[in-house]
């Protein structure tokens, strides 16, 4: 990929324009995030020694609704990183009709390294580094890359002391017990099942005659392969950072799930090794999952892992990014020749943010749905939206990543234009 992950993200926006009449302030203002903030953490570390941290959070735009967006915690966290995933928030969000619009956050650190108290004094010293720029009616915070209910907990119950107010709604996927709501841990996965569920009868796809590929076992990726091979897909690989297993028989998903649960990495399950060839069983790499014979090929886990080096090799038909940013768009172009179909990260992992958005509801009105409902209320958005992003992509003849984006963009722009420019100086002077 030439250039920043951000420049590579907004060329999508670029490509849809040419679809959408939206006035040309709204454009200008898509281009740029409204508001970034950098901070340094201090950490007093187990040892006694103190750790400065780098974190991140940005605001792209607020014109349907509060900042949303997750916080990752990687070693590869940085401004243009953050930046490029709070765009994609700002689209994800409207393609969902969500009042909300786009924010994510993040800290450069290997997790894995810190103990749970050090953790806790990470998460807890990012929110005081940016309690001015969050809020329940400003921006809210989720769990994204190597975060979870957890850390959510330690976030708000910080949020809660600084404001000397008990405030729920300034997190989403926090533990049951403090706010959180059903469904929240799951909803990245099963939203991208129904999504995944209802667009593949188009194609004439029937569970028991798709194979599918996984790549990221995390959260969003282990969830949405157990739903598939409960629904008769055969899911012939997954991996996780350490690599992955084959096997052409489809693996036993649920297994596997409760293994890793228990233990680190997942080729363990089958293999002592990384690796070995045990019975149908074998290891694989990462690169080798993404080149796979397989119908369907699910991206996971992090951004820029088909590209212009790999994408010509892509065996799959249908390619369904529940990771943000998977594809570059390079090999978004190679893909497209190929005739392999590409569904949208802001469409296919929407799933996480519409159930976040369901326990803000939850969290400011006081009353509290049951999972039934939750999933029943996900299916119906989801559903409805891949459906309008499909129709789209058939009636101009478009991509259904420039489908989804032309969409999110008319929902965006409307709401831009109504509100107005807001330019108060015309020739120096106030108006
Ligand atoms: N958690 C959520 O609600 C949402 C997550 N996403 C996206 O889904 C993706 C995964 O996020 P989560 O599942 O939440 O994270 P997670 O932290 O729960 O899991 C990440 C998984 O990816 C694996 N992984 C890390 N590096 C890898 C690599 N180089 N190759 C293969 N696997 C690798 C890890 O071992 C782990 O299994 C990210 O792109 C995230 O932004 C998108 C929407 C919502
Ligand atoms: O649940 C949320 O608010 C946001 C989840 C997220 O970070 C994402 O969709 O990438």
């Amino acid at each position: 990929m030439s250039g920043t992950l951000f420049s590579d993200a907004s060329s999508r926006l670029e490509r849809a324009l040419k679809y959408v009449s939206i006035s040309d302030d709204a454009i200008e203002r898509l281009k740029y995030p409204k508001a970034s903030l950098n901070v340094s953490i201090p950490v007093r570390m187990d040892d006694g020694s103190l750790r400065i941290f780098q974190g991140y959070r940005v605001r792209y735009d607020d014109t349907r609704g509060p900042g949303k967006g997750g916080v990752r915690y990687h070693p590869n966290v940085s401004s243009d990183e953050v930046k490029s995933l709070a765009f994609w928030m700002t689209f994800k969000c409207a393609l969902l009709d969500l009042p909300f619009g786009g924010a994510k956050g993040g800290i450069t650190l290997n997790p894995k390294e810190l103990s749970r108290a050090e953790l806790e004094r990470l998460s807890r010293g990012y929110i005081e580094a940016i309690a001015d720029f969050i809020g329940p009616d400003v921006d809210i915070l989720a769990p994204d890359v190597y975060t979870n209910e957890m850390i959510m907990g330690w976030m708000m119950d910080q949020y809660s002391v600084i404001q000397r107010k008990i405030c729920p709604a300034v997190v989403t996927g926090k533990p049951l017990t403090m706010g959180g709501s059903q469904g929240r841990d799951t909803a990245t996965g099963t939203g991208a099942f129904y999504v995944i569920h209802s667009l593949l009868p188009k194609f004439d796809k029937k569970p028991e005659n798709t194979t599918v590929a996984v790549q990221g076992f995390g959260n969003a990726g282990a969830v949405v392969a157990d739903l598939l091979a409960k629904a008769g897909y055969k899911v012939v690989a997954v991996s996780d950072s350490r690599g992955g297993v084959y096997t052409e028989n489809g693996l036993d998903i649920a297994a596997i799930r409760q293994y890793k649960r228990e233990h680190k990495g997942i080729t363990a399950f089958y293999c002592e090794d990384t690796v070995c060839n045990i019975g149908e069983h074998r290891s694989i790499s990462n690169e080798e999952l993404l080149t796979l014979d397989v119908d369907v090929l699910i991206p996971a886990a992090l951004e820029n892992q088909i590209t212009a080096e790999n994408a010509d090799k892509i065996q799959a038909r249908y390619i369904f990014e529940v990771a943000n940013g998977p594809t570059t768009s390079e090999a978004d172009r190679i893909l497209e020749e190929k005739g392999i179909f590409v569904f949208p990260d802001i469409l296919v992992n929407a799933g996480g943010v519409t159930v976040s958005y369901f326990e803000w509801v939850q969290n400011r009105s006081g009353l509290y749905w049951r999972l039934t409902e939750i999933n029943e209320r996900l299916k119906e958005r989801m559903v409805t939206e891949a459906e309008k992003v499909w129709v789209l992509s058939r009636e101009f003849d478009i991509s259904p990543r420039t489908a989804a984006y032309v969409h999110a963009i008319e929902r965006l722009g409307e709401a831009l234009d109504a509100k107005g420019t807001r330019d108060y100086y015309i020739n120096g002077k106030m108006h």
